[in-house]
């Protein structure tokens, strides 16, 4: 029996050596049938594995260079190829694919060419999202900016119209202006201060557009005593609103600006009807006019309060705010009336002042009312 158990035959040998492209000489040589040629055995068999081991090479420096995010797929393409290039002409002109036949040549190839059309679209599909996602970023950066800067005009916007305090209630928590908002302040001084002559100075005729001249006073006037609390020491001061010719402001609407300790926001109060009756006489004196101004001044507790949902607007009630437009009305021309309260802390932090007298103030009876007469003097 020439074909024992175990021993392959030399035809068989010969055509497995063939199709797959491997000797397998040294599995007869285990059998001992072949055991003259083991040295020859053993070196082939290390070629397959050889290359096996430049394959992965490449394949493993394709992948890095396809995941190098740094580099353009133009580059990326031009490198992948070059390694391409490089290993097919090694592969094809040197012994390293010596050991496989024809048939795994090609298909080693085609696999090699695959990979790299692979990873060349891979490369232009990755930029291409990438430059998408920059893109988009930027967008959102930009989105984000506008945000911002429409936010902080809003801001700006609402600060103009409402009390600062107020415009933050607003924007930071999610109320709405349905919604009322309101507020007791125990300690607020209340300004009426009115130009009764501007009556007669204003008059609708063709020289002066129609009476638009005499508005544009008016507004220069109103402008110059609202650029006046933009001064540090009338921080305590917030514009309630001017109606015709009449402005009236507060102080001591909030925490921050009611000082209760040295009573510094009913001293501002005063020195600010001072101050806008001094800006009256100059504004005068540059346009030869004579508007005069009277003033009435109140303290007491107020209700704060913003009414209106599309023109919100933020305004004060109470009986100190009707006796301090009393203060005005029944006041006189050049003069700053106060009530007994105003007087009170007033003269005590050496404010000179004089006692008008008891006057008829309608809804409130008599009532006696001073005239302050000037600023603070150094005891
Ligand atoms: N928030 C306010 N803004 C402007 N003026 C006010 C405000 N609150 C009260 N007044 C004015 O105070 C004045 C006194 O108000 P009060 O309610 O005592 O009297 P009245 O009889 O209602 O007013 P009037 O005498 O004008 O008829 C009124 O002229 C009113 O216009």
């Amino acid at each position: 029996m020439s074909a024992e158990m175990g021993v392959v035959p030399r035809a068989l040998e010969e055509s497995i050596n063939v199709s797959m492209g491997t000797n397998w000489s040294i599995l007869t040589n285990s059998t001992g049938h072949n055991a003259s040629q083991p040295a020859a055995g053993d070196l082939l068999a290390d070629r397959p594995s050889m290359s096996m081991f430049a394959s992965m090479i490449i394949v493993l420096l394709m992948v890095m260079t396809a995941a190098y995010q740094v580099l353009t797929s133009i580059v990326k393409m031009f490198i992948l190829t070059g390694i391409a290039s490089i290993y097919l002409v090694l592969f094809l002109s040197t012994g390293i694919s010596s050991d496989l036949d024809m048939y795994s040549q090609f298909y080693n190839v085609i696999s090699l060419v695959g990979f790299l059309i692979a990873l060349i679209i891979h490369g232009r599909q990755t930029e291409a999202t990438n430059r998408l996602d920059f893109l988009w970023k930027l967008q959102a950066t930009e989105e984000k900016e506008d945000m911002e800067h429409l936010e902080a005009y809003n801001r700006k916007l609402l600060a103009n119209i409402l009390p600062v305090h107020v415009a933050e209630h607003f924007l930071s928590s999610d109320k709405n202006f349905e919604d009322l908002y309101h507020e007791q302040c125990e300690s607020v001084c209340i300004m009426f201060a009115s130009i009764p002559n501007f009556s007669e100075f204003y008059v609708e005729l063709e020289g002066n557009n129609e009476g638009v001249e005499c508005l544009r006073l008016l507004n220069e006037i109103i402008a110059d005593f609202d650029e006046i609390l933009g001064e540090p020491q009338f921080s305590y001061i917030e514009k309630i609103k001017s109606t015709g010719s009449t402005y009236m402001a507060a102080s001591g609407l909030t925490k921050a600006t009611c000082d209760m300790k040295d009573l510094k926001h009913v001293t501002a109060m005063a020195d600010y009807a001072l101050r806008i009756k001094e800006q009256l006489e100059y504004v005068n004196q540059h346009s030869f006019n004579n508007f005069r101004m009277r003033i009435g001044i109140n303290i007491g507790p107020v209700v704060a309060g913003v009414i209106g949902a599309r023109k919100p607007q933020y305004d004060i009630w109470g009986n100190a705010v009707n006796v301090a437009s009393r203060m005005d009305s029944t006041g006189i021309v050049d003069k700053i009336q106060v009530t007994q309260e105003m007087y009170q802390i007033l003269s005590a932090k050496g404010y000179p002042l004089t006692c008008r007298g008891s006057i008829e103030v309608k809804g409130k009876g008599e009532m006696i009312t001073y005239f302050l007469d000037g600023g603070k003097t150094q005891k």
